[in-house]
């Protein structure tokens, strides 16, 4: 590949002459491919139990594994049933080197299109509250299917400038993750593409961006709170001097140094973290970890009960729950539209959101049609009406393309709205009657 001469001189002065052979020798091997376990829905255990393809360890997650572009993995109804995520291994270190516990108010700032959100979110576990954000719109609608897909209800979905949510979220987060818009010089080998926006848009370019998202990011992280920065670039410019600028100005943060582990170099700042594709089986990362120094107060839980009525259509869809999923106080009903609110909703004004909470369905003249999101939150049991499609049965690829099922008695003896699962895990509706299942999975998830 031809990298920029004046790239290439960076990384000599970052690197010495003998390292950086070592880095350009890189380019001639071949990149590498990991997809990340949503623990959320299943345990990284009984995912290998299941699972058909060869997976090795990525050795620096728990949850990580390298897989053979050759399986077919996004193919997969295993995928479809969102149990686990495309991610290139480095760009997995960031989300697991944030402690989330749980019932944390958790940030994710630059979001799209979610590989460190849906991590965050299954630590979560459904509590607390995820607010992931992208500027870019398009990008947005990306992050939230991906988040429904990992079946997140706990979210809010913003497309806003930083600047904007801090007008709501000022000192509210408990932990915030900052994977700035960068030079992508980590990406160079798996996309030969960066290299001409890196021409364009270099480190000097993108240093002031992220110094701004920095600070911006700081003022909403509560006094005790965390914050992740990464890139998945190598400019000095981008990584340690942005922190070292952002240290002097906000007196109150502190560097919470991250382990190197076997695999990872500390970087030009004691503390911080470097991923080097000449070191590893991965692109490159820059990974830190701060704390805003002091102690915060107790979350504020407001009770902000939206409705305690079922709206009329409903009723009948509720009573086929085997738990109290749409815990009546939390739905929130807006014009046809239903949505299940996370536990520690705030109160927001004028932010423009893809998502507040779960999205359940819609109210067509009075009767329900359950989400594609309400789908992938459930569990096997929660719904009375289940068909369950073992693993290998053929019916699960002809539903994942939208077409209709022939359903025998013996595996579904009732009528109506129907959970369809691949083995245990849901994948979306369908309405049964008489032996046939008409389709309802969503049109735009479609396997092609
Ligand atoms: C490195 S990507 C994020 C990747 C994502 N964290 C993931 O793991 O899938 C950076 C993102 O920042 C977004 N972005 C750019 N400028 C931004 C800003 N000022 N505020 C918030 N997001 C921004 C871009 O649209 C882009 O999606």
């Amino acid at each position: 590949m031809k990298l920029p001469e004046d790239y290439i001189e960076s990384m000599r002065q970052l690197l010495g002459e003998e390292e950086l052979q070592n880095y350009l020798d890189c380019f001639d091997a071949p990149r590498t491919y990991g997809l990340r376990v949503n623990t959320g829905k299943i345990s990284v255990e009984t995912f290998l139990k299941r699972t058909p393809f060869h997976l090795t360890p990525v050795p620096w997650v728990e949850n990580g594994f390298y897989y053979d572009p050759e399986e077919g993995v996004t193919k997969h109804p295993d995928y479809y049933a969102g149990l686990y995520y495309i991610q290139e291994p480095s760009a997995m270190v960031p989300a697991s080197r944030l402690p989330i516990e749980e019932g944390d108010r958790v940030l994710d700032l630059c979001a799209a299109p979610g590989g460190k959100s849906t991590e965050l979110a299954a630590r979560l576990r459904g509590t607390g509250l995820l607010v992931s954000n992208d500027i870019s719109r398009s990008r947005a609608q990306g992050l939230l299917k991906n988040l429904e897909l990992f079946g997140a209800g706990n979210i809010l979905v913003t497309s806003e400038t930083p600047e904007s949510l801090l007008g709501n979220f000022e000192g509210f987060f408990d932990k915030i993750l900052v994977d700035a818009p960068c030079s992508g010089e980590g990406m160079f080998r798996k996309d030969k593409d960066m290299v001409k926006s890196w021409m364009e848009h270099g480190p000097e370019y993108y240093a002031p961006i992220q110094q701004e998202i920095l600070r911006t990011a700081v003022k909403m992280l509560r006094p005790g709170g965390l914050l992740l920065y990464s890139t998945c670039t190598f400019s000095p410019l981008e990584n340690e001097e942005n922190l070292k600028k952002l240290l002097e100005a906000e007196q109150e943060l502190e560097i919470l140094p991250l382990s190197t582990g076997e695999w990872f170099r500390e970087g030009l700042i004691p503390g911080t973290l470097r991923i080097w594709p000449q070191d590893i089986r991965g692109e490159g990362h820059f990974t830190a970890l701060l704390r805003k120094k002091g102690q915060a107060p107790e979350h504020t839980q407001k009770d902000r009960r939206r409705t305690t009525v079922l709206p009329e259509g409903l009723s009948e869809f509720a009573s086929l729950f085997q738990r109290p999923v749409l815990s009546q106080g939390r739905l929130d009903v807006r014009k046809e539209n239903i949505y299940l609110l996370p536990e520690d909703f705030p109160e927001v004004k004028g932010l423009r959101f893809l998502r507040t909470g779960l999205s359940v369905g819609e109210l067509k003249k009075k009767r329900f049609e359950p989400s594609q999101a309400l789908a992938m939150y459930l569990k096997k049991g929660d719904f009375r009406q289940e068909l369950d499609l073992s693993s290998g049965d053929e019916r699960l690829i002809r539903y994942l393309k939208g077409e209709t099922l022939e359903v025998s008695e013996e595996e579904a003896d009732f009528s109506g709205w129907t959970l369809v699962l691949n083995d245990g895990y849901p994948l979306g509706f369908g309405k049964l009657n008489r032996g046939t299942l008409k389709n309802k999975y969503c049109t735009g998830w479609r396997l092609l």
